[in-house]
């Protein structure tokens, strides 16, 4: 029998530090800003609004929310981003992806002023985060994985990691951060051979392959951490991970839920690089006006 990994106190402890900052920018007179642009209204996307309007309530955020037509054309999106680039009241910008086909979106990782891009699109802060350089944004849901085993004191120098799954969202990136805390990674995918012999030698390990309960038993050996990064549709509607937590549950030493794990946390980090954002343009601000 394991132990179930739960994002909610996670959440709580970076809460309380969010808190302090906004009420710190609150007596210069500044509401840290998000805007969110959605095109259309993808039921994935209204999922995440619904808990990012949620959260930003909770600690004094603001959030602004455009709606654009599922049509939209590329034209618009670039008047939007220039527009809202250099909007001085707004100091993080997200945009829900996937987008529709007829949006580019290597132009779009584009647009964002990587000083307003706290969902790491843009190439800027997808570099640093290559470069070992913690200055700019880092991808949420990697980001919430290393919280989460932070701080639930999981040993992570020296531990074996192996991460299922190698998009540029979750995998590859992952994989940079945890080789920051000096862990041995791993990064298996569909063409692994023989994955769950290779998933049953790892310390840790993180599914991140967006496959409903596509991890099962066998994936997994005793003592080790489970990290379930999957929000999937187990096809009834019903929000499943890419583990086979019931299975799993049972054999490992601690796992992390499908819903109340890592999603709780990554909308926290969002918002915690909003204050990020707003702390570092009122800084920067201040640092032009002594020249
Ligand atoms: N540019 C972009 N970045 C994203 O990160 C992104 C996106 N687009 N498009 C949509 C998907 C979906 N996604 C979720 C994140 C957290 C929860 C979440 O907080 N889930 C809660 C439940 C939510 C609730 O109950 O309110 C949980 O896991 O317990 C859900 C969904 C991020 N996405």
């Amino acid at each position: 029998m394991g132990i179930k990994l739960a994002g909610k106190p996670v959440v709580e402890s970076l809460r309380e530090d969010i808190k302090l900052r906004v009420s710190a920018l609150g007596e210069k007179q500044i509401t840290p800003t998000l805007l969110l642009i959605r095109v259309g209204a993808r039921e994935d996307d209204i999922w995440y609004e619904r808990s990012i309007l949620k959260n930003c309530d909770l600690l004094g955020i603001q959030c602004q929310v455009k709606e654009l037509p599922l049509d939209v054309s590329m034209e618009e999106l670039r008047q939007v981003f220039h527009e809202e680039n250099h909007n001085p009241h707004v100091h993080g910008i997200m945009i829900f992806r996937p987008l529709p086909e007829q949006l580019d979106p290597e132009e779009i990782r584009n647009l964002i002023d990587p000083a307003k891009d706290i969902d790491c699109m843009s190439p800027v802060n997808l570099e640093k985060v290559f470069e070992g350089n913690s200055d700019g944004f880092a991808p949420c849901t990697p980001k919430a994985v290393i919280e989460l085993l932070k701080h639930y004191e999981i040993p992570l120098k020296g531990a074996n990691v192996t991460v299922a799954g190698r998009s540029l969202v979750v995998g590859k990136p992952l994989a940079m951060l945890l080789l920051d805390e000096h862990a041995t990674v791993t990064i298996c995918h569909s063409r692994t051979q023989d994955m769950p012999s290779v998933t049953r030698q790892a310390d840790v390990v993180v599914a991140a392959i967006g496959k409903a309960k596509f991890m099962t038993e066998e994936y997994f050996g005793e003592g080790q951490i489970v990290v379930d990064v999957g929000i999937n549709d187990d096809g009834t509607g019903k929000i499943v991970g890419d583990v086979d937590y019931d299975a799993a549950f049972e054999k490992v030493k601690a796992i992390t839920p499908a819903t109340g794990g890592i999603g709780l946390i990554t909308t926290t980090i969002l918002l915690n690089h909003v204050v990020q954002a707003c702390e570092n343009i009122t800084n920067d601000n201040k640092e032009h006006s002594q020249v």
